[in-house]
């Protein structure tokens, strides 16, 4: 099981926890919204520090970032797999054939 399987697994044990020892349990009872305000909160800080050119600070808001994608996937009744379900099917077909193919719809 990789790192991100592991994490998605102890977030998952969170739901419905103790919001007062678990950072997760308190995410998951603020509810959806304030997770999903949270998320955009580290995809910004991501963005600063990709933008300062500080690759330890744009690890550590990658990591923040994932942490709180899982949280809010989570919340929403899906998973790793889905994500990796929906990237497999992308597989092979180029971005710029998939757009075409939106436009064309
Ligand atoms: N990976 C993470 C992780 N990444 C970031 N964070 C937390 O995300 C928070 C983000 O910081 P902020 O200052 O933006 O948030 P805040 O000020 O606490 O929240 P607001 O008041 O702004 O809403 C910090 O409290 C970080 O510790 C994480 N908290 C937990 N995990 C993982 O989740 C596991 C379970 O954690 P608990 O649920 O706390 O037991 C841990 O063992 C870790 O593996």
């Amino acid at each position: 099981m990789d790192v991100l399987d592991q994490l998605q697994s102890v977030i998952a044990t969170r739901r419905g926890g103790d919001p007062e020892s678990s950072y997760t349990a308190k995410l998951f009872a603020r509810g959806r919204a304030k997770i999903a305000q949270k998320l955009g909160e580290e995809a910004t800080e991501t963005v600063i520090a990709a933008m300062q050119d500080d690759p330890a600070e744009l690890t550590k808001e990658a990591a923040d970032l994932m942490f709180h994608l899982l949280v809010l996937l989570t919340d929403a009744g899906l998973s790793l797999e889905d994500v990796r379900a929906e990237l497999a099917r992308r597989g092979g077909i180029s971005g710029l054939a998939e757009k075409a193919s939106r436009e064309t719809k």
